[in-house]
Parts: structure tokens; sequence; C-alpha cells
């Protein structure tokens, strides 16, 4: 697998590398938003606001379906008036009860550490919130359960869904009065999406097309990519798994200011050291800061003393910055960005972006 820039703006390389249809399901991003709002508001989520605002809220779901959790968490704020957490895994903890909501969410609707947990959260007496495919196993556990189910139209790979998994807790976060969302808000998300799409889009050259330069930025480096706000901390993290999952590639995510704590320190390591790897300059670092227009005062001045000491020590440096004013605007447009840039990175490669093989032999193994 060898890093091919060209590769980038040959366009039949660009269809034909791309057999699963990524870059026209990423396009897909501002169509989903208003898909995802549509479902939402058709399958009531606005009755949870019946039962009262709930203790605290777990937003259970894995990878690509997961990360709508941290996306809910970082729109209601600092300012949440309850807790907030996404669970990554089987279990509920036991602080979780019948107070408290569970949202539930899968693309297939069928992975099992998320009808695990749906299934203890239904037995503990907690409110359900279901987000999946249609006619899925967690459909039938939240039917059961008489609990709201946002049946949406997902397609191929829950990565490539994350708007349609995601609004839909937006749209019930706004019903319990957490944060302000209404159809303007969603339409306002889409038309900057659409705007991101565009820019990004494959007939668009490299030196003008923002996906592709941060996919030429990436290649042959190890990405260490840090949030400077909890908004961007989540586009951040967002982009590592795209790089994992998309482009079959290592990424290490971190978040100001527990990255200046910690991984600040790997500049001065061996993979900073761009010379002892001459041969194989892959693995030198490379730090990539995700911005954002809210941050803490210390968050800006560590941010940029970080830049600043990477750069001093020849560590190269790509600095992104969120577009627009509520945090779904500034997390789509970094998200959309980063999507498209680790799938780009794929096609660099030729490296088939929506092929999971070594996720699907791991779930084999375990099935057996
Ligand atoms: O959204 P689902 O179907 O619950 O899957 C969760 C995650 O698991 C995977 O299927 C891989 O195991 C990913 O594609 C997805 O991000």
């Amino acid at each position: 697998m060898t890093w091919e820039p060209g590769r980038l703006d040959d366009q039949r390389h660009l269809s034909g590398g791309d057999p699963g249809g990524m870059l026209p399901a990423v396009a897909a991003a501002a169509a989903h938003v208003r898909t995802g709002h549509r479902t939402a508001v058709e399958s009531r989520v606005d009755r949870l606001a019946e039962m009262g605002r709930p203790r605290a809220i777990v937003v259970a779901g894995m990878g690509g379906s997961g990360i709508a959790g941290d996306i809910m968490a970082a729109v209601i704020g600092n300012g949440a008036p309850l807790p907030i957490i996404t669970l990554r895994s089987y279990q509920l903890p036991g602080w979780v009860g019948a107070t408290d909501l569970v949202i539930a969410v899968s693309g297939s609707g069928d992975t099992g550490e998320t009808l695990a947990v749906a299934t203890q959260a239904v037995r503990r007496g907690c409110t359900l919130l279901g987000v999946g495919a249609p006619g899925s196993p967690l459909e039938a556990i939240a039917t059961q359960a008489s609990a709201v189910y946002v049946p949406v139209p997902v397609s191929g790979q829950s990565r490539a869904n994350v708007w349609l998994l995601t609004v839909p807790l937006i749209v019930a976060a706004a019903a319990l009065r957490l944060a302000p969302a209404d159809a303007e808000l969603f339409e306002r998300v889409a038309t900057a999406l659409e705007d991101m799409a565009h820019r990004c889009r494959p007939a668009s050259e490299s030196f003008v097309n923002p996906g592709k330069s941060l996919a030429l930025d990436l290649a042959e480096s190890l990405p260490v990519i840090w949030g400077s706000s909890a908004a961007a901390s989540v586009a951040a993290y967002r982009l590592a798994c795209q790089l994992n999952t998309n482009a079959k590639y290592p990424a290490i995510f971190g978040e100001l200011p527990e990255a200046g704590h910690d991984q600040v320190a790997t500049f001065d390591g061996p993979m900073a050291e761009r010379d002892i790897f001459a041969d194989a300059p892959a693995h030198a670092l490379r730090l990539v800061v995700l911005r954002d227009v809210e941050e803490h005062p210390q968050l800006t001045r560590q941010r940029e003393a970080s830049l600043r000491l990477a750069r001093e020590r020849g560590v190269p440096v790509t600095e992104l910055a969120a577009e627009g004013v509520h945090p779904l605007e500034r997390m789509a447009s970094l998200i959309l960005l980063g999507d498209y840039a680790s799938t780009y990175l794929a096609l660099g490669y030729a490296v088939d972006p929506s092929s999971v093989s070594a996720i699907s032999e791991l779930k084999a193994r375990i099935s057996q």
C-alpha cells in the first residue's frame, strides 16, 4: 500500500477505488440531517418530555453510532443540569435506574453491546429511546417496552450515517429543554454541510479542496489529533476513528488540557525525530489541532503554546478551525471535513474506504 497523491485527482480511481460508495455516502450528510430531523419529529420524540426531565442520560452505542452520544453531550454543553455519558460497553453502570433516560443508538439495530444495554435498561425500568434501522432487533426491544423508537433509513456503514443517527438525539435534547434546537438550526447545519461537501467534492482538485489537502497533510505521518474544546474534541475523536476505519490508518486522539499533561511529551520522543526514521518517514508524528470559537482562555493559551512547541521541534502541524455559531454547526463542519479527508487518505493509498475486514473477522471470532 503505497501513497500516491496523484490518485486524489484521478477521477477514475476515485470512483473505481471506492466500490462501497463512501464518497457519495459522505456527500449525503446534509440530506441525512434533514431526514434525521423529519424522522425524529414523525416518531414523536417529543413524547419524552411527558415523562419529565430524567436524572441522567446514558447513550449506549458503538463506533459510528456511539459518537452520537458525544455530539449530543457537546451540544448540551458544560452547563448541562444533569450528567450525560456515552456507554461503549455491555453493562449499564450500577447507578442507572428508573429515573434515568437510556438512549440506545445502533445503525444496524443489531449490535451486541447496544442490545445488551437496551435490555438492561428495560429491566431496570429506565425510560428508553431507540434510534436505528427499521425492523431491527433494537426496534423490537423498544416496541415491546412501549418506548419511543426512531427508525432511521441507514444504508451501509453506520459511520457513513452519523447525522441520521445523531439528529434524533439533538431533537430529544431540545424536547427535554436541554439545548435550543429547532427546524431552522437543522436547516442551517444542512446548508453548512452542503457547502463543505461542495468544497470537498471529488471533482475539485487537491490545491483548492480542503478534504484532499488534509489527506495530503496526514499521509505518511502518525497523526496526533487534539481538540481545544469539548465540541472540537468530539470532532478530533471522530477524525481519529474515521482514519482507523476508512483509511485503516493509526491515529492518536487527545483533548486539551489533558493532552498538554501527557501527549505533549511525545514531541521530544523517537516518533518526533523524523531523521531516525529516515528510510521510513511514515513514522513521524504530525500534530493536528482542531480549534473552536468557544475555547476556555487557558485552552487557547495551551493550544497556541503546544503548536509553538511542536514547530520548534520540527513536528509538522495542521490547525483546523470550526465554522459556525451553534456547537452542532461547528462540530458538523469539522466532522464532514474529517470524513472527506479520511476517505481521500484511503483512496490515496488505494485502500477501500468501506471495507472493514479486520472488524468483521474479530466479530466472527467472538461469535464462535
Ligand atoms: O451502528 P451499529 O450497527 O450498532 O454498529 C456499531 C459499530 O460497529 C460496527 O458495525 C463495527 O463493529 C461499525 O460499523 C459501527 O460503527
